[in-house]
């Protein structure tokens, strides 16, 4: 099993770049099967285990696809197949973002159910109300959804009982090949919804209103491929934010765009932190105390719940009391488990979790539980006596390039191992054609 091995104690300094969004070069590969004809060349993409998973679950369903550096090529306008291959679903819950284009182009789709996972139950039954109320009829059965509509699917008022993303994204897909207006009230409003939109205009859709509470949709009689590139992650910006603050570093972080970053700036500011924009990106320098605050991860522009065990990285080395509260999902806390082999104290209440700081923080081996945990408890490794020792790393491949090869990079003293404890070179990104999967996959911690 590959390791991350963190020596605690190092300054960081230095640049670091930001990668294509993970949240939003999914869902904009999927919407790519939309187009009918032409080949749509989406640039910026971040070389990550979930960008090769949905890459072949389209090529599972004869779409073409090629990945070559940071380019995903997608032409899907062979006839598809309507049913997701269930062993890449299971690995990936944005699969099933496949559900509204196939609807939407063939009024046919099927994909294994997505069951719950680390961080909560995560049912879908908001997408599947959206689609219902656009004409398709739902069928959940023997572990999958089916779903069927007679001809087009026609537009629809569709109010969210709360503003879900992955919801959002799929009803407007499937509504920008429906018949008629569509209108999303309560829908998400993060800046990968309007990531989405703007791809979906490129491709001849009719959105308006994304980033707001209210998105319509008027459906277009056929889409094509469109040119796009992705915008910028600000979660691995707010990531690398935080590993500059709780190293009391100095870290300048490019192609950060301090638009979607206001909620993670402002609690880094109360905690100490000084952000300086600047041309190339936003500068991070960190205190020599931290101070307490209290977070409350909400849907955007609220505080994001993938920036939550991050935080409470920094909040274990903060003086004061500060409280995390999480509303988004329902069990993400499964790192505090794993912050407390390292000598954390901190309590669950509910929803939330209250921590005296500062703890004195020792090395520890530790698992990762989900993706941001990953991240987390090698921030927490960064700033803790001793050396920490990172599993499960199948999760960080999910959603960070090289992240210890960046971290490294900064200055800070981490190192990736395999089982027989030899170091693992950063991944170089190999031509992307169906077969390379495994390659990526024989990385597997
Ligand atoms: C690939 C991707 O973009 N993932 C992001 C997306 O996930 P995802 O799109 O799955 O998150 P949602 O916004 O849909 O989920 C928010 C909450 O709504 C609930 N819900 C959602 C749909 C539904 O039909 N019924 C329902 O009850 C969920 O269980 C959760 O409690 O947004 C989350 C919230 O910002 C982020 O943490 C994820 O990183
Ligand atoms: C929860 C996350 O992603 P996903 O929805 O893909 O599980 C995340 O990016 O932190």
């Amino acid at each position: 099993m590959e390791k991350i091995i963190v020596r605690g104690g190092k300054r960081l300094h230095g640049t670091v770049r930001v990668e294509g969004a993970k949240n939003a070069v999914l869902p904009v590969i999927a919407a790519s099967m939309l187009a009918s004809e032409g080949e749509s060349v989406i640039t910026d993409v971040p070389v990550l285990a979930d960008v090769y998973t949905i890459n072949e679950v389209l090529r599972n369903m004869n779409a073409d696809v090629m990945f070559d550096y940071n380019t995903v090529h997608v032409n899907a306008s062979n006839q598809l197949l309507t049913e997701a291959p269930t062993e890449y679903v299971r690995k990936m819950r944005a699969s099933v973002l496949v559900i509204g284009p196939l609807l939407a182009r063939y009024g046919h789709a099927k994909v294994a159910m997505p069951g719950g996972c680390a961080i909560g139950s995560r049912p879908i039954d908001l997408h599947l109300k959206g689609f219902e109320a656009m004409g398709a009829r739902t069928h959940v059965g023997n572990g999958f959804v089916e779903l069927e509509a007679e001809g087009r699917l026609h537009g629809a008022k569709i109010y969210l009982d709360m503003p879900s993303v992955g919801a959002t994204e799929n009803i407007m897909m499937a509504a920008s090949l429906a018949e008629g207006t569509t209108t999303i009230e309560n829908c998400a409003k993060e800046p990968e919804i309007v990531d989405l939109a703007n791809f979906l205009n490129k491709m001849g859709a009719k959105v308006v209103g994304a980033g707001t509470e209210t998105i319509r949709i008027e459906g277009a009689e056929e889409l094509h491929g469109a040119n796009h590139s992705i915008i910028p992650d600000r979660i691995e910006a707010g990531t690398f934010m935080a590993a500059s603050a709780i190293t009391g570093g100095n870290v300048l972080i490019e192609n950060a765009e301090i638009g979607h970053l206001r909620s993670i700036i402002s609690k880094l500011e109360e905690m100490g932190v000084t952000i300086v924009e600047e041309g190339e990106g936003i500068r991070v320098l960190g205190p020599d105390k931290l101070e307490a605050t209290d977070i409350k991860t909400l849907p955007h522009p609220g505080f994001p719940t993938d920036m939550q065990s991050q935080m409470m990285a920094l909040m274990l080395n903060a003086y004061g009391t500060s409280v995390i509260t999480e509303t988004v999902f329902e069990n993400r806390f499964m790192h505090v488990e794993e912050f407390r082999r390292m000598n954390a104290k901190m309590k669950i209440e509910g929803r939330s979790v209250i921590i005296e700081g500062p703890g004195e923080l020792q090395g520890a081996e530790v698992a990762a539980t989900d993706l941001r945990a990953a991240a987390a408890l090698i921030l927490a490794g960064l700033r803790a006596e001793g050396i920490t020792r990172v599993t499960d790393l199948k999760h960080l491949d999910r959603g960070y390039v090289n992240f210890a090869e960046k971290l490294a990079g900064l200055g800070a003293s981490i190192e990736r191992i395999d089982a027989n404890g030899d170091s693992v070179k950063p991944f170089l990104h190999i031509n992307d054609q169906p077969g390379n999967f495994l390659a990526f996959l024989s990385l597997e911690s």
